[in-house]
Protein backbone atom coordinates (compact mmCIF):
# COMPACT_ATOMS: atom_id res chain seq x y z
CA UNK A 1 0.00 0.00 0.00
CA UNK A 2 1.43 3.66 -0.80
CA UNK A 3 2.30 5.70 1.99
CA UNK A 4 1.64 8.65 0.51
CA UNK A 5 -1.82 9.66 1.26
CA UNK A 6 -2.68 11.89 -1.91
CA UNK A 7 -2.07 8.86 -4.29
CA UNK A 8 -4.58 6.62 -2.64
CA UNK A 9 -7.67 9.38 -1.78
CA UNK A 10 -9.91 9.32 -5.14
CA UNK A 11 -9.76 11.99 -7.38
CA UNK A 12 -12.58 14.23 -8.02
CA UNK A 13 -13.50 16.46 -10.86
CA UNK A 14 -16.22 19.12 -10.53
CA UNK A 15 -17.67 20.24 -13.59
CA UNK A 16 -19.42 23.45 -13.34
CA UNK A 17 -20.39 26.30 -15.59
CA UNK A 18 -23.50 28.14 -16.18
CA UNK A 19 -27.03 27.26 -16.85
CA UNK A 20 -27.09 25.75 -20.39
CA UNK A 21 -23.72 26.52 -20.92
CA UNK A 22 -22.66 22.89 -22.52
CA UNK A 23 -21.71 20.59 -19.07
CA UNK A 24 -24.20 17.66 -19.96
CA UNK A 25 -23.11 17.72 -23.50
CA UNK A 26 -19.71 17.47 -22.35
CA UNK A 27 -20.23 14.67 -19.95
CA UNK A 28 -22.03 12.42 -22.21
CA UNK A 29 -18.80 12.81 -24.47
CA UNK A 30 -16.38 12.05 -22.11
CA UNK A 31 -18.14 9.18 -20.75
CA UNK A 32 -17.56 8.10 -24.04
CA UNK A 33 -14.49 7.45 -23.57
CA UNK A 34 -12.86 4.32 -22.05
CA UNK A 35 -10.52 6.45 -19.68
CA UNK A 36 -13.95 7.49 -17.77
CA UNK A 37 -15.03 4.24 -17.73
CA UNK A 38 -14.60 3.48 -14.69
CA UNK A 39 -15.77 6.50 -13.45
CA UNK A 40 -18.71 7.39 -10.67
CA UNK A 41 -20.75 10.24 -11.93
CA UNK A 42 -22.65 12.44 -9.51
CA UNK A 43 -25.79 15.15 -11.26
CA UNK A 44 -26.90 17.37 -9.08
CA UNK A 45 -30.37 18.36 -10.34
CA UNK A 46 -32.39 21.98 -9.68
CA UNK A 47 -35.98 21.93 -9.48
CA UNK A 48 -39.11 19.81 -9.05
CA UNK A 49 -38.61 17.34 -11.48
CA UNK A 50 -34.87 15.73 -12.35
CA UNK A 51 -33.93 15.74 -15.93
CA UNK A 52 -30.60 15.82 -16.28
CA UNK A 53 -30.01 11.99 -15.71
CA UNK A 54 -32.47 10.86 -18.36
CA UNK A 55 -29.90 13.16 -20.74
CA UNK A 56 -26.73 11.47 -19.53
CA UNK A 57 -25.87 7.84 -21.50
CA UNK A 58 -23.72 6.33 -18.92
CA UNK A 59 -23.82 3.15 -17.37
CA UNK A 60 -27.03 3.69 -14.77
CA UNK A 61 -24.72 1.36 -12.10
CA UNK A 62 -22.66 4.24 -11.51
CA UNK A 63 -25.01 7.31 -12.37
CA UNK A 64 -26.11 8.94 -8.95
CA UNK A 65 -28.56 12.17 -8.84
CA UNK A 66 -28.71 14.36 -6.20
CA UNK A 67 -32.02 16.23 -6.51
CA UNK A 68 -32.82 19.77 -4.23
CA UNK A 69 -34.62 22.47 -4.73
CA UNK A 70 -31.85 24.47 -4.18
CA UNK A 71 -28.38 23.12 -5.58
CA UNK A 72 -25.57 21.47 -4.44
CA UNK A 73 -23.62 24.87 -2.52
CA UNK A 74 -26.90 25.64 -0.70
CA UNK A 75 -28.16 23.24 1.94
CA UNK A 76 -27.82 20.22 0.25
CA UNK A 77 -23.91 19.64 1.09
CA UNK A 78 -25.26 16.99 3.54
CA UNK A 79 -26.07 15.06 0.52
CA UNK A 80 -23.16 15.39 -1.40
CA UNK A 81 -21.45 14.06 2.20
CA UNK A 82 -23.49 11.30 2.44
CA UNK A 83 -23.10 10.13 -1.25
CA UNK A 84 -19.75 10.81 -0.92
CA UNK A 85 -19.22 8.61 2.07
CA UNK A 86 -21.38 5.43 0.92
CA UNK A 87 -20.37 5.72 -2.37
CA UNK A 88 -17.19 3.51 -1.85
CA UNK A 89 -18.68 0.45 0.05
CA UNK A 90 -22.42 1.36 -2.19
CA UNK A 91 -19.95 0.61 -5.40
CA UNK A 92 -18.34 -1.77 -3.74
CA UNK A 93 -17.97 -5.85 -5.23
CA UNK A 94 -16.41 -8.56 -3.37
CA UNK A 95 -14.17 -5.95 -1.31
CA UNK A 96 -12.94 -4.23 -4.30
CA UNK A 97 -14.35 -0.50 -5.19
CA UNK A 98 -15.67 -0.13 -8.69
CA UNK A 99 -15.09 3.56 -9.77
CA UNK A 100 -11.41 4.85 -9.99
CA UNK A 101 -12.99 8.46 -10.11
CA UNK A 102 -15.72 10.91 -9.35
CA UNK A 103 -17.16 13.22 -11.72
CA UNK A 104 -19.88 15.70 -9.72
CA UNK A 105 -21.60 17.70 -12.63
CA UNK A 106 -23.24 20.93 -10.28
CA UNK A 107 -26.15 22.35 -11.47
CA UNK A 108 -25.76 25.63 -13.76
CA UNK A 109 -26.48 27.96 -10.32
CA UNK A 110 -24.05 26.45 -7.75
CA UNK A 111 -21.23 28.01 -6.46
CA UNK A 112 -18.52 25.49 -6.24
CA UNK A 113 -16.29 27.34 -3.30
CA UNK A 114 -18.49 25.10 -0.44
CA UNK A 115 -18.25 22.17 -2.24
CA UNK A 116 -14.77 22.18 -2.63
CA UNK A 117 -14.64 23.37 1.09
CA UNK A 118 -16.23 19.95 1.88
CA UNK A 119 -13.99 18.00 -0.21
CA UNK A 120 -11.22 19.28 1.06
CA UNK A 121 -12.54 20.10 5.09
CA UNK A 122 -15.06 17.39 5.81
CA UNK A 123 -13.78 14.56 8.36
CA UNK A 124 -15.50 11.69 6.19
CA UNK A 125 -14.76 12.87 3.22
CA UNK A 126 -11.61 14.34 2.66
CA UNK A 127 -9.39 11.60 3.96
CA UNK A 128 -10.75 9.32 1.49
CA UNK A 129 -11.02 11.93 -1.72
CA UNK A 130 -9.14 14.37 -3.28
CA UNK A 131 -10.18 17.15 -5.79
CA UNK A 132 -8.28 16.60 -9.32
CA UNK A 133 -9.42 19.80 -10.77
CA UNK A 134 -12.44 21.95 -11.59
CA UNK A 135 -13.82 22.35 -15.15
CA UNK A 136 -16.22 24.94 -15.98
CA UNK A 137 -17.76 25.35 -19.28
CA UNK A 138 -18.76 29.10 -20.33
CA UNK A 139 -21.20 29.63 -23.40
CA UNK A 140 -18.78 31.77 -26.08
CA UNK A 141 -22.52 32.87 -27.58
CA UNK A 142 -24.26 34.62 -24.65
CA UNK A 143 -20.95 36.39 -23.98
CA UNK A 144 -20.06 38.23 -20.98
CA UNK A 145 -23.07 39.06 -20.08
CA UNK A 146 -23.69 36.28 -17.93
CA UNK A 147 -20.86 36.83 -15.91
CA UNK A 148 -21.54 40.36 -15.33
CA UNK A 149 -25.53 39.80 -14.91
CA UNK A 150 -24.89 36.14 -12.36
CA UNK A 151 -22.42 36.25 -9.59
CA UNK A 152 -22.46 32.08 -9.65
CA UNK A 153 -20.97 32.71 -13.09
CA UNK A 154 -18.57 34.62 -12.13
CA UNK A 155 -17.34 32.14 -9.05
CA UNK A 156 -17.61 29.32 -11.17
CA UNK A 157 -14.95 30.96 -13.63
CA UNK A 158 -12.86 32.40 -10.35
CA UNK A 159 -12.82 28.46 -9.25
CA UNK A 160 -11.81 27.56 -12.44
CA UNK A 161 -8.54 25.07 -13.33
CA UNK A 162 -9.56 24.73 -16.61
CA UNK A 163 -12.19 26.93 -18.64
CA UNK A 164 -14.04 25.40 -21.42
CA UNK A 165 -15.45 27.64 -24.27
CA UNK A 166 -17.93 26.10 -25.34
CA UNK A 167 -20.09 26.59 -28.75
CA UNK A 168 -17.42 28.27 -30.61
CA UNK A 169 -19.46 27.58 -33.84
CA UNK A 170 -22.21 29.99 -32.97
CA UNK A 171 -19.86 32.96 -31.52
CA UNK A 172 -18.07 35.32 -33.63
CA UNK A 173 -14.99 37.35 -33.20
CA UNK A 174 -15.90 40.24 -31.25
CA UNK A 175 -17.71 37.45 -28.97
CA UNK A 176 -14.33 35.73 -28.81
CA UNK A 177 -12.64 39.01 -27.82
CA UNK A 178 -15.06 40.04 -25.32
CA UNK A 179 -14.93 37.09 -23.38
CA UNK A 180 -11.42 36.84 -23.43
CA UNK A 181 -11.19 40.38 -22.44
CA UNK A 182 -13.41 38.97 -19.54
CA UNK A 183 -11.15 36.32 -18.49
CA UNK A 184 -8.54 38.12 -18.19
CA UNK A 185 -10.24 39.88 -15.30
CA UNK A 186 -11.83 36.91 -13.58
CA UNK A 187 -9.09 34.21 -14.34
CA UNK A 188 -5.97 34.92 -16.42
CA UNK A 189 -4.05 32.25 -15.83
CA UNK A 190 -5.66 29.03 -16.14
CA UNK A 191 -5.65 27.33 -20.06
CA UNK A 192 -8.90 28.19 -21.51
CA UNK A 193 -9.81 25.59 -24.43
CA UNK A 194 -12.69 26.08 -27.15
CA UNK A 195 -14.56 22.67 -27.15
CA UNK A 196 -17.29 22.07 -29.82
CA UNK A 197 -20.22 19.89 -28.60
CA UNK A 198 -18.25 18.60 -26.01
CA UNK A 199 -15.40 17.32 -27.88
CA UNK A 200 -11.95 17.27 -26.20
CA UNK A 201 -9.66 14.63 -24.85
CA UNK A 202 -10.36 13.77 -21.51
CA UNK A 203 -6.54 13.58 -20.20
CA UNK A 204 -6.73 17.70 -20.70
CA UNK A 205 -8.86 17.87 -17.91
CA UNK A 206 -7.76 15.15 -15.57
CA UNK A 207 -5.21 15.37 -13.25
CA UNK A 208 -5.71 19.40 -12.98
CA UNK A 209 -4.39 19.97 -9.39
CA UNK A 210 -2.97 16.56 -8.01
CA UNK A 211 -2.51 17.85 -4.09
CA UNK A 212 -4.51 20.95 -3.97
CA UNK A 213 -5.60 22.17 -0.66
CA UNK A 214 -8.63 24.46 0.13
CA UNK A 215 -7.81 28.52 -0.73
CA UNK A 216 -9.87 31.06 -1.63
CA UNK A 217 -10.42 32.48 -4.74
CA UNK A 218 -9.20 36.30 -5.03
CA UNK A 219 -11.37 38.72 -4.32
CA UNK A 220 -14.51 36.13 -4.19
CA UNK A 221 -15.88 34.71 -1.23
CA UNK A 222 -19.66 32.63 -1.39
CA UNK A 223 -22.45 35.10 -1.75
CA UNK A 224 -25.80 33.67 -1.68
CA UNK A 225 -27.52 33.19 -5.27
CA UNK A 226 -28.29 36.91 -6.40
CA UNK A 227 -32.10 36.33 -6.95
CA UNK A 228 -33.78 33.27 -6.38
CA UNK A 229 -34.35 30.61 -8.83
CA UNK A 230 -37.41 28.55 -9.31
CA UNK A 231 -37.79 25.13 -11.27
CA UNK A 232 -41.56 24.84 -12.41
CA UNK A 233 -42.32 21.48 -14.78
CA UNK A 234 -45.17 20.38 -16.70
CA UNK A 235 -46.05 16.69 -17.89
CA UNK A 236 -48.14 16.50 -20.78
CA UNK A 237 -49.13 12.85 -21.47
CA UNK A 238 -50.12 13.29 -25.38
CA UNK A 239 -47.24 12.89 -28.37
CA UNK A 240 -46.38 16.49 -29.45
CA UNK A 241 -46.55 17.79 -32.96
CA UNK A 242 -42.64 18.46 -33.33
CA UNK A 243 -43.20 22.31 -35.72
CA UNK A 244 -45.82 22.86 -33.24
CA UNK A 245 -43.66 22.56 -30.14
CA UNK A 246 -40.80 24.51 -31.53
CA UNK A 247 -42.86 27.73 -32.97
CA UNK A 248 -44.77 27.48 -29.51
CA UNK A 249 -41.24 27.35 -27.34
CA UNK A 250 -40.00 29.99 -29.25
CA UNK A 251 -42.55 32.58 -28.58
CA UNK A 252 -42.72 31.42 -25.13
CA UNK A 253 -39.20 32.16 -24.87
CA UNK A 254 -39.54 35.79 -26.45
CA UNK A 255 -42.83 36.05 -24.34
CA UNK A 256 -41.25 35.24 -20.95
CA UNK A 257 -37.90 37.17 -21.29
CA UNK A 258 -33.92 36.74 -21.03
CA UNK A 259 -34.24 38.12 -17.07
CA UNK A 260 -37.06 35.75 -16.62
CA UNK A 261 -36.27 32.54 -18.31
CA UNK A 262 -33.08 31.22 -17.56
CA UNK A 263 -33.35 27.94 -19.59
CA UNK A 264 -35.84 25.46 -20.78
CA UNK A 265 -35.05 21.63 -20.95
CA UNK A 266 -37.08 18.71 -21.83
CA UNK A 267 -37.31 14.88 -22.92
CA UNK A 268 -40.35 15.11 -25.20
CA UNK A 269 -42.30 12.26 -27.08
CA UNK A 270 -42.49 13.70 -30.92
CA UNK A 271 -45.74 12.40 -33.04
CA UNK A 272 -44.60 9.31 -34.82
CA UNK A 273 -41.13 8.86 -32.94
CA UNK A 274 -40.42 5.85 -30.82
CA UNK A 275 -37.47 7.26 -29.18
CA UNK A 276 -37.30 10.36 -26.82
CA UNK A 277 -36.35 13.99 -27.82
CA UNK A 278 -34.19 16.13 -26.18
CA UNK A 279 -35.39 20.09 -26.42
CA UNK A 280 -33.05 22.99 -25.04
CA UNK A 281 -33.50 26.60 -24.97
CA UNK A 282 -30.74 28.55 -23.51
CA UNK A 283 -31.77 32.33 -22.39
CA UNK A 284 -33.33 33.05 -26.24
CA UNK A 285 -31.67 30.58 -28.13
CA UNK A 286 -34.07 27.20 -29.16
CA UNK A 287 -31.89 24.71 -30.04
CA UNK A 288 -32.71 21.94 -32.68
CA UNK A 289 -34.47 18.98 -31.30
CA UNK A 290 -32.18 16.38 -30.68
CA UNK A 291 -32.99 12.09 -30.74
CA UNK A 292 -32.41 10.38 -27.77
CA UNK A 293 -31.42 6.48 -27.82
CA UNK A 294 -34.46 5.29 -25.71
CA UNK A 295 -36.82 6.59 -22.99
CA UNK A 296 -35.00 5.96 -19.77
CA UNK A 297 -38.28 4.14 -17.77
CA UNK A 298 -41.83 3.18 -19.29
CA UNK A 299 -43.23 6.31 -19.08
CA UNK A 300 -43.54 8.29 -22.18
CA UNK A 301 -44.58 11.75 -21.04
CA UNK A 302 -43.10 14.65 -22.56
CA UNK A 303 -41.84 16.84 -19.24
CA UNK A 304 -40.48 20.30 -19.77
CA UNK A 305 -38.69 22.25 -17.17
CA UNK A 306 -38.14 25.95 -17.10
CA UNK A 307 -35.57 27.70 -14.62
CA UNK A 308 -37.03 31.09 -14.01
CA UNK A 309 -36.26 34.08 -11.86
CA UNK A 310 -38.54 36.72 -10.64
CA UNK A 311 -41.29 35.06 -13.18
CA UNK A 312 -44.70 33.63 -11.58
CA UNK A 313 -45.67 29.66 -13.07
CA UNK A 314 -49.11 31.18 -13.41
CA UNK A 315 -47.71 33.08 -16.82
CA UNK A 316 -46.21 29.34 -18.50
CA UNK A 317 -49.34 27.73 -17.57
CA UNK A 318 -51.14 30.18 -19.60
CA UNK A 319 -49.12 29.23 -22.54
CA UNK A 320 -49.90 25.79 -22.56
CA UNK A 321 -53.85 25.27 -23.53
CA UNK A 322 -52.07 27.16 -27.01
CA UNK A 323 -49.64 23.50 -26.97
CA UNK A 324 -52.25 21.68 -26.36
CA UNK A 325 -54.57 22.54 -29.13
CA UNK A 326 -51.54 22.39 -31.49
CA UNK A 327 -51.12 18.92 -30.65
CA UNK A 328 -54.87 18.44 -31.39
CA UNK A 329 -54.96 19.72 -34.69
CA UNK A 330 -51.67 18.57 -35.51
CA UNK A 331 -50.23 14.60 -36.22
CA UNK A 332 -46.99 15.25 -38.48
CA UNK A 333 -44.05 13.98 -37.49
CA UNK A 334 -40.70 16.01 -37.24
CA UNK A 335 -38.23 15.71 -40.40
N1 LIG B 1 -24.10 24.73 -31.50
C1 LIG B 1 -23.64 24.20 -30.36
N2 LIG B 1 -24.50 23.80 -29.41
C2 LIG B 1 -24.00 23.27 -28.27
C3 LIG B 1 -22.62 23.11 -28.07
N3 LIG B 1 -22.43 22.58 -26.81
C4 LIG B 1 -23.67 22.41 -26.28
N4 LIG B 1 -24.63 22.83 -27.16
C5 LIG B 1 -26.09 22.83 -26.97
O1 LIG B 1 -26.42 23.71 -25.90
C6 LIG B 1 -27.60 23.24 -25.24
C7 LIG B 1 -27.35 23.19 -23.74
O2 LIG B 1 -26.34 22.24 -23.50
P1 LIG B 1 -26.26 21.36 -22.15
O3 LIG B 1 -25.09 20.44 -22.30
O4 LIG B 1 -27.58 20.73 -21.86
O5 LIG B 1 -25.97 22.49 -21.08
P2 LIG B 1 -25.86 22.34 -19.47
O6 LIG B 1 -24.74 23.21 -19.04
O7 LIG B 1 -25.78 20.89 -19.08
O8 LIG B 1 -27.25 22.94 -19.03
P3 LIG B 1 -27.94 22.93 -17.55
O9 LIG B 1 -28.18 21.49 -17.23
O10 LIG B 1 -29.16 23.74 -17.70
O11 LIG B 1 -27.01 23.59 -16.61
C8 LIG B 1 -27.93 21.88 -25.86
O12 LIG B 1 -28.92 22.06 -26.85
C9 LIG B 1 -26.62 21.46 -26.52
O13 LIG B 1 -26.82 20.59 -27.64
C10 LIG B 1 -21.69 23.54 -29.10
O14 LIG B 1 -20.48 23.47 -28.99
N5 LIG B 1 -22.28 24.07 -30.22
Amino acid sequence: MSSDPQATRIPVTLLTGFLGSGKTTLLNRLLQDPMLADALVIINEFGETALDHLLVAHSTERLMVEMSNGCLCCGTRGDLVKTLRDATWRFSRNGQRQFQRVLIETTGLSDPAPILHTLATHPQVAPKYRLDGVVTTLDLATGPEILDRHTEAAQQVAWADCLLLTKPDLASEDQRQAMSRRLDQLNPTVPRREVRHGEIDPRLLLDLVPGRRFITAPGIGHRSHDTPSEAYSFSMPTPLPGAALESWARELMTALGPQGLLRLKGIVHLCGHDQPFALHGVRQTLYPLRPLPAWPTEDRHSRLVFITQNLDRALIEAALPSLRSATAHAEEPIS
